[in-house]
């Protein structure tokens, strides 16, 4: 479904990827891990096609740089991380703009359109922030509702760059169950980074571990989760268990004192 070789990115005259490879197929779900400035939201944005970027980048058998606009967003969700949003608009006006690529040019929106807001509105538990002015929610509210514009594109390819960082515990598990019963029942295909790396082991059926811009390990959580990987490349003390389903937890050890 999606299929990335030698990906090389050049910003403010650094390599910040270098020769990426990454093959995801369709109903798998991919998490990018990595410390911080590794690369990861940098990969998603050269998927997505918003970075100039070497190398190929194919989705659903189409080069990435032959679509149209409204080709790829009915191919591709994005959801950035720190999104700029218009802060008069409402909730259900701004999940509205995932419909964009579905509602002809100087045309309005179907009543299908509406239902399908309203629908994944309820989904994320914002139905009653529909009316609500998007300047004026929490962190985590505004997190769920770039997702709720992300979803309503009804996209088969999902990219999220880190959905759960500003969510609490139960609103990360309601984000990340929801994906992936939508990865299940509609076969979508997905990438996310994640900071957390035992929710990217619990979720993801591979894991991609970027690193200075390379990949530098890839795998099944517990092949990627290693206690020399992370130890290596987060410069962190860690202790890892295997948690629900053999999956690993990964818990961070407190240094001598
Ligand atoms: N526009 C830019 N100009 C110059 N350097 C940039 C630009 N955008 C990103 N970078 C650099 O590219 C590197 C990769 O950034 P990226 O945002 O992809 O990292 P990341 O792995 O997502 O990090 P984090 O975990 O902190 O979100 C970083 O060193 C960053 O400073």
């Amino acid at each position: 479904m999606i299929r990335v070789k030698e990906l090389s990115v050049r910003l403010g005259g650094r390599e910040v990827l270098d020769g990426v490879d990454v093959d995801v197929s369709r109903g798998e779900w991919l998490a990018v891990v990595g410390p911080n400035g590794a690369g990861k939201s940098t990969l998603l944005k050269a998927v997505m096609g918003v970075l100039a970027h070497r190398g190929e980048v194919v989705l659903d058998d189409r080069r990435g740089s032959g679509l149209k606009p409204r080709e790829r967003a009915r191919l591709v969700a994005y959801a950035p991380q720190t999104p700029a949003l218009p802060p008069d608009m409402t909730v259900f006006d701004y999940a509205l703009l995932g419909r964009t690529p579905y509602i002809p040019y100087f045309g309005r929106e179907s009543r299908r359109d509406r239902e399908i807001i309203a629908g994944v509105l309820a989904r994320l538990g914002l139905t009653g922030f529909a009316a609500r002015r998007v300047g004026e929610l929490s962190g985590g509210e505004r997190q769920r509702v770039v997702l709720a514009r992300a979803l309503a594109q009804q996209a088969p390819v999902l990219l999220l760059d880190e959905p759960t960082t500003a969510l609490d515990l139960g609103h990360q598990q309601q984000v990340l169950e929801l994906v992936d019963r939508l990865r299940t029942a509609d076969g979508l295909t997905v990438i996310t980074t994640l900071h957390d790396l035992t929710l990217a082991g619990q979720y993801a059926d591979t894991l991609l571990l970027l690193a200075g811009g390379r990949s530098v390990a890839r795998g099944r959580p517990a092949e990627v989760l290693t206690g020399a990987l992370v130890g290596e490349h987060f410069d962190a003390r860690v202790m890892i268990e295997p948690g629900p389903g053999g999956r690993p937890v990964v818990h961070l050890v407190r240094g001598e004192t």
